[in-house]
């Protein structure tokens, strides 16, 4: 069923023979930069045509009413709160733990260099909701900033056809349970082009999204597309478009548990990409056959085909274990899961993933939902330079640098010397200046 790649016995680029889906962000973007532009000089009408458009509905006003937020947590299933509420729970343990704290480091006596870590003003949160409704993403996006300090949180959402246009109703129940009150019923690149420039949200104009200082969250290969176009007039986080899982496996992996997570996520999306790594044939075709008897079973049947289909998506044959931690390297997937023996052990040598499943019992299903870790994680091979969303993520280091007079004119000499290289005596100057003038004494 998958692409069958035969890399062993060979030296062939596995970047190469691993297309992705989404190297057409770079198409996308200028597919959406009138709609963005739109939505910069015009923005109610041409979010509100926007949404139309795609979305199937023409919203009088965007910003989803608090009592509207209120009402979906008390409609909310009892069983499906117990489930956020213990996904919430997990992830502000994993969050809170690893805040950065302050830390000052002496440089000479009398002379610290403080390092602050403040949190961003302002963070719009991307919810996607297209072709599956996500209420986890809430948490994932919500609770790294709410454990970084983050004064203003805002949410936005695809309005929902079979839900009067307003985000689904699970998405919404979600943001109460995390006390998030400015919700936004607006999707796709629009949103992200609202939550940069700011815009109206009712066609009176009395309502407005003010702009936010940083952008964050997954969404389609439209969103991506406008957080890419975007990125400089607001912070962006890594891109996190269509979902990704790698596998390394060898012959102790159960073939029925590969599949099922290969299906996991090539559920989300028909780009997404489902990839296993193995030096093992056997476990290759035992693969494959499970596919071909769990994938057309599966509710969501024929966007998996296609992803799975797609040349996204393959089996790798590698000579051994060495050469495919050279692959998922190469690759650096969103999601890596490694289904070895001694699995900790390669887990540990990994250098480029969003994130790694380690062992038997560790899905990728249960990182998305309860794990405590996030799900937003780096796609099309953004691991190589980007983190997941984190709290981190929402901090910014500022340095705080403080000298005493002593201090500063030990070091003066060194400082003249260095803008004199650069030719740039005034900054010379500006410590000169301090003890009687011409030079430091
Ligand atoms: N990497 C991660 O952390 C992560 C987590 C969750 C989901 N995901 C991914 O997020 C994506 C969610 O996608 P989705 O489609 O379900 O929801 P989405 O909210 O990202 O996209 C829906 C929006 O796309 C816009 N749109 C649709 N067709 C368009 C077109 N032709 N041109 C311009 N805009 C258009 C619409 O405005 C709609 O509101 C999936 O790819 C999934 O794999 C990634
Ligand atoms: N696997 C997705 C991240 O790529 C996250 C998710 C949300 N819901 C289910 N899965
Ligand atoms: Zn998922």
């Amino acid at each position: 069923m998958l692409n069958r790649i035969d890399l062993r016995g060979g030296a062939r680029d596995p970047r190469r023979l691993l297309p992705r889906a989404q190297l057409d962000v770079s198409v996308a973007v200028e597919r959406i930069r009138p709609l963005v532009e739109a939505v910069r000089d015009h923005g109610y009408p041409a979010i509100r045509e926007a949404s139309e458009r795609f979305d199937g509905v023409s919203p009088e006003r965007l910003r989803v009413p608090a009592e509207t937020i209120r009402a979906a947590e008390g409609e909310l299933d009892p069983q499906v709160r117990a489930a956020l509420l213990e996904s919430i729970t997990r992830a502000r343990k994993v969050h809170a733990d690893q805040r950065r704290t302050d830390h000052t480091t002496t440089v000479v006596p009398g002379g610290t260099v403080t390092e602050r870590w403040v949190p961003v003003d302002r963070v719009g949160l991307y919810v996607p909701g297209g072709l599956a409704m996500y209420p986890s993403t809430v948490v994932m996006n919500v609770v790294p900033a709410q454990a970084a300090g983050v004064r203003s949180l805002v949410v936005v959402s695809p309005p929902q056809k079979d839900n009067d246009g307003l985000p689904d109703r699970r998405v919404l129940a979600a943001c109460a349970l995390l006390g998030v009150d400015e919700v936004y019923a607006v999707g796709g690149a629009q949103a992200v082009a609202m939550l940069a420039y700011g815009a109206g949200v009712d066609p009176a104009g009395d309502e407005r999204c003010e702009p936010v200082d940083m952008i964050t969250g997954p969404g389609n290969i439209w969103v991506t597309a406008a957080k890419r176009l975007l990125r400089g007039v607001v912070g962006i986080d890594a891109e996190a478009g269509p979902t990704e899982i790698a596998i390394l496996a060898d012959d102790t992996a159960d073939p029925a548990h590969v599949a099922a997570d290969l299906i996991s996520q090539a559920e989300h999306d028909p780009l997404a990409a489902s990839v296993l790594v193995t030096p093992s044939t056997a476990l290759a075709d035992a693969v494959d056959a499970e596919l071909a008897r769990q994938a057309p079973a599966a509710k969501h049947a024929e966007r998996i085909g296609t992803a799975l289909r797609g040349e996204q998506s393959g089996v790798v044959l590698v000579d051994d274990l060495e050469a495919g931690l050279r692959v998922v390297d190469a690759y650096a997937a969103e999601h890596l899961e490694i289904q070895t023996r001694n699995a900790r052990e390669w887990a540990l040598r990994v250098r480029n993933a969003g994130a790694v499943f380690v062992g038997a019992w560790s899905p990728v299903s249960l990182g998305d939902y309860c794990a405590g870790s996030n799900h937003v994680l780096p796609t099309g091979g953004c691991a190589r330079h980007s983190s997941g969303l984190s709290v981190q993520s929402f901090l910014r280091g500022v340095h705080l640098v403080e000298y005493t007079r002593e201090a500063l004119r030990d070091v003066a000499p060194h400082v003249v010397t260095l803008a004199t290289v650069e030719d740039l005596p005034a900054h010379g100057q500006a410590v000169s200046v301090r003890f009687g003038g011409g030079g430091a004494s």
